[in-house]
């Protein structure tokens, strides 16, 4: 399965983006990390600012965002220019950092530096995916936005020397991909990974910007089957800091927010604790909202978490 089914090499059309997300919590619940690689960086205002002028190649708007949760806490995200993107099948170079997809494992190098203080990200995780799912979900009624999470059930071993850190953990793996920008097509959506003994469920419930909605629930088992099931009744959570809704499904209808991972006007990541396919679990949530990140009021705020480099 080398560089398959998610070739790093795919073309990204203009005005569009891919990105691959990787989650993961310690077993001991004191760390996590998110990485997410993205050509055509959705939540960078530089990528904004040019794509509403018109076409522009995603790959002038390319980063590797890191976000580390627990002592200590980082965040880097820098919006990189095309020349310092390298991709072929199996391998994806964003500026000094990079990803490896060896048949196996998938590792990625960090060398990042955090904003706004700079610091040192520096050092390597690898995941272990259980099992490959190669099955794709349309977001959007158009086809213009798809989701493939293609790893679902993973493990992940973190071994970074900036800042020092060691540990493993459950994890998660996948990939979106579109032709447009997220805020044409969709109003707000939340998403939730929930990893059990036996299978780990995910939602998916996203409200177009047409008014229309979707609500996904699957059950990736351990061979990387996914089977759909009914989306249990949807449950609110505490709303964050910057008084966002943390809305999910939950059997019973309630869920409680345990620790909020990423707090910013228009997105949330929060620990929850949730009640899927019967069992108590420990979950990743994740809440965005694209009217708040239409308003150019958060433009003047967001460089100082994504700053642009033009080497
Ligand atoms: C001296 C001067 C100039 C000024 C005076 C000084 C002064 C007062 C300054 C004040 C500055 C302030 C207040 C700045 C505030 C800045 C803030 C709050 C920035 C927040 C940034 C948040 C970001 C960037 C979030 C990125 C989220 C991200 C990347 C989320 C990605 C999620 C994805 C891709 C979905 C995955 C989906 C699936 C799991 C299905 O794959």
């Amino acid at each position: 399965m080398t560089g398959r089914p998610w070739a790093f090499d795919r073309p990204v059309p203009s005005r569009g983006y891919r990105w691959w997300y990787l989650d993961a919590l310690s077993a001991d619940g004191a760390h996590g990390i998110t990485i997410i690689a993205f050509i055509g960086t959705v939540f960078s205002p530089w990528y904004a600012w040019a794509h509403r002028r018109g076409a522009v190649d995603p790959a002038e708007h390319c980063c590797l965002n890191v976000a580390l949760y627990g002592r200590p806490r980082r965040w880097a995200m820098t919006d990189r220019r095309a020349s310092a993107l390298h991709r072929d099948p199996a391998n994806l170079a964003i500026g000094p950092s990079r990803l490896n997809w060896d048949g196996e494992a998938l590792t990625v190098t960090i060398e990042e530096v955090t904003a706004p203080l700079p610091r040192r990200v520096s050092g390597t995780v690898r995941l272990l995916p259980e099992a490959l799912s190669d099955r794709a979900f349309t977001l959007d009624a158009a086809g213009r936005h798809r989701w493939q999470p293609i790893a679902a059930r993973a493990r992940v071993e973190v071994a970074l020397t900036h800042p020092a850190l060691r540990w493993s953990g459950p994890a998660y793996f996948d990939t979106n991909d579109g032709i447009a920008p997220l805020e044409e097509d969709f109003a707000t959506w939340d998403w939730c990974r929930a990893p059990m003994p036996e299978a780990t469920a995910v939602l998916y419930n996203a409200r177009r910007a047409d008014g229309s909605a979707q609500s996904l629930a699957l059950r990736v088992r351990g061979d990387g089957r996914i089977e759909e099931f009914e989306p249990p009744p949807p449950a609110e959570m505490a709303p964050t800091l910057w008084r966002l809704p943390r809305p999910t499904r939950a059997e019973g209808g309630t869920a409680r927010a345990v620790r909020t991972l990423v707090d910013a006007p228009f997105y949330s990541r929060s620990e929850i604790r949730t009640r899927l396919l019967g069992q108590e679990a420990t979950a990743v949530h994740e809440y965005l909202d694209l009217r708040r990140f239409r308003s150019p009021a958060l433009y003047a705020m967001l460089p100082f978490r994504v700053p642009r480099t033009l080497r």
